[in-house]
Order: C-alpha cells, then structure tokens, then sequence
C-alpha cells in the first residue's frame, strides 16, 4: 500500500506553456459509456458498514459526479437497488465462486438490472494474509449480509475467535481457487457484457487477458490487501500498456488521491482510474454527497492539472507529459 503512494509521488510532470487551456475538457467514453471524468469507484465490499444506506447512497453520489461505479461481489445493497439510485454507468465485479449456478443468477440479474460491464477479480484465489483482521477476530455485524448472495452464510457473522477471520474463512469455501486461463472461455461465453479482469500485474498476464477476448485489464494490487511486496500498480501500469499496444483499455487503481494523479496514470497510459479507501471515507462522512464532493474534488484538481501541464484535452495526455 505504501509503494503505491510512493509510485506517484515519485513522479514529476513537464508543463507545456503558451497552449489555449481556456476550458480543458476531463470527459471521456469508457467501454460504451460516457464519463464527466475518468474516474471510477473501485469495487469494494460491505458499504453498510461505512453508512445506512451503503452502496445505494455511493451509487447516488457517484452519479452525481458523473463517475463510473464498479459494484462489489459483496455488496450489501441489492443490486436492483443499486441500480434504481444510480444516474450513471454500474459494472459488477465477480469473484469466481465454486458455485457456478451462483455465479450466473448473479450474472443474469446484473444484466437484467443494467449492469453496463463485468470486472472479474483474478488476484484473490485466497484471502490475503491481513494480520489485523486475525488479531482481531474480524467478523460482520449480524445486520449485515452480502445482499446479493442467497446463502446469506452465517460464516460471516462468526465472531470472537481470536486468530481467525470471518472473511479468509469465507473466501476460502466459497471462492474457487483452481481456476485458470482456460476457464475464461466458460464466462465469455455466458455473457455479451464486457468482462475486465482486475488484479493484472504483469505484461504476460495482460498478453493471456487480451488473447482470452477480455474486454480490458485493471492493474491493481488490491490496495495492497493481498500479496505483501507485490510491485505497486504504477510501476506495472508501463509494462502492462506497452504488452497491450491499445488493445484494449487499461485502467489503475492503488493510492489515487488527487486529480494529479488521475492525470499521471493517464500519461503512463491508463485510460480511467479507480478510487477505493476515499470512497469508503467520503460515504461515512457525507454518504452519498460526501462521495460526489469527493470525486468532484478530483475533478477539480485533474482540470487544473490538464491546464496547467498544458494539455486541454483528455487525449493529449501522453507520457511526454512525465519528466
Ligand atoms: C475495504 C476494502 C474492501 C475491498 N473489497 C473489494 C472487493 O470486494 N472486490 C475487489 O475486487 N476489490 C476489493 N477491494 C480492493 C479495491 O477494489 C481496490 O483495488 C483498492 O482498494 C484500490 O486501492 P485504494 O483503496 O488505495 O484506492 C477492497 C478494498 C478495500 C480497502
Ligand atoms: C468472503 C468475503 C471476501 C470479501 C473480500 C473483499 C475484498 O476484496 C477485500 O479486499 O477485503
């Protein structure tokens, strides 16, 4: 987590001036939809956690800000309800359950609900080791369930076992760990709907990813949530666009917390990042309109970052923008 935040600090950008940044523009088309930025709510489990409301009032805010919204396996919203708050794009990220029954009602109501793309997570056969939520016993409140998955497991609601987490143990029984490239081929063919997979970290997998007809890769870390050491999503960012040559789009996420840098990992060659954590905050503090002031905050900063760099348009941000 902390080399993520390092990566972009690291980075320093050479200004053009003299260029008419009268009124940059920050919108762009991602995967069929059009976006006032681009910018996207990284799927993260259990909103309900961080407000009442959860992930209707993230999907509220985040629309308000014209922001792409990627909805969490582990939502604790319906999906229907979701889908009813939120005025832009939703995709559904997917973890590959053994059930693969479960897996396509979840598909199918995804579609049914408008769901505009799939996000499947490839970096989580196994729950990370997250020495904090084992010393802590981590479980869910028992008012708080995964709402879009019928067996409502009672797992996760255990609580007090010092040493042990509700999450690592779910994941284990529920998550499929022994899947591969070639299983792809079962879910591209399920579905019509865009799939990305996100967790790719390196130029092979995203070569596997565009040669298994994904519709694009996210280059993630999770956060830092699972492999400790893993190398920070703006590092692998160069090596997994140059793999890409344009194929298909390439998004981030991993310690984005400004508009500047949105803008780096476009010049490295992502085309829409992913914001986690400050969601999370944002919905806690002003639910849905803590979340839109947030993701309009980097709005702001990634306007005055194009004007300033000189680059008025979403398209001239290339990596002659980095020193
Ligand atoms: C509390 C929390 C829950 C998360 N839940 C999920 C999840 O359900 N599915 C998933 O693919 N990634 C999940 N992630 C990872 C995020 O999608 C994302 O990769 C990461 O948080 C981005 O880094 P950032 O938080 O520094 O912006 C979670 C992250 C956090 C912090
Ligand atoms: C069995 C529940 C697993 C939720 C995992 C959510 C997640 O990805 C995270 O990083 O936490």
């Amino acid at each position: 987590m902390d080399a993520n935040r390092t990566a972009f600090d690291a980075v320093r950008l050479r200004p053009r001036v003299l260029v008419d940044v009268a009124e940059p523009d920050p919108a762009v088309r991602l995967i069929g939809s059009g976006l006032s930025v681009p910018v996207g709510v990284a799927p993260t489990a259990y909103h309900r956690m961080a407000h009442p409301d959860g992930e209707v009032e993230t999907a509220r805010g985040t629309g308000v800000a014209g922001a792409l919204f990627v909805v969490s396996t582990f939502a604790s919203r319906t999906l229907e309800d979701i889908a009813a708050s939120a005025a832009g794009p939703l995709w559904l990220q997917l973890y590959w359950l053994r059930d693969r029954a479960k897996l396509t009602r979840l598909v199918r109501r995804a579609e049914a609900a408008g769901f505009s793309a799939l996000v499947l997570t490839v970096d989580t056969p196994h729950l990370g080791l997250r020495r904090r939520d084992l010393r802590n016993g981590f479980a869910l409140d028992p008012e708080l369930a995964p709402a879009n998955l019928d067996d409502q497991d009672a797992n996760l609601q255990h609580q007090g076992r010092d040493g042990e987490s509700a999450l690592a143990r779910h994941a284990a029984q529920a998550f499929d760990a022994s899947i591969t490239w070639a299983d792809l081929a079962w879910l591209r063919g399920l579905t019509t709907l865009p799939i990305l997979l996100k967790g790719v970290l390196t130029a092979e997998d995203a070569l596997l990813a565009v040669e298994s007809e994904m519709n694009g890769v996210i280059v993630s870390n999770h956060g830092g949530r699972q492999l400790d050491g893993a190398v920070p999503s703006l590092v692998a960012l160069r090596e997994v666009v140059a793999a890409v040559g344009g194929r298909i789009p390439v998004l981030v996420d991993g310690s984005v917390r400004s508009g500047r840098d949105v803008f780096v990992a476009l010049a490295l060659g992502a085309r829409a990042v992913l914001v986690g954590r400050p969601v999370l905050w944002s919905l806690a503090v002003g639910g849905g309109d803590g979340v839109a002031d947030m993701l309009r905050l980097l709005t702001r900063e990634f306007v005055q970052t194009m004007a300033l760099t000189g680059r008025p348009r979403v398209a001239d941000i290339d990596d002659s923008a980095i020193a």
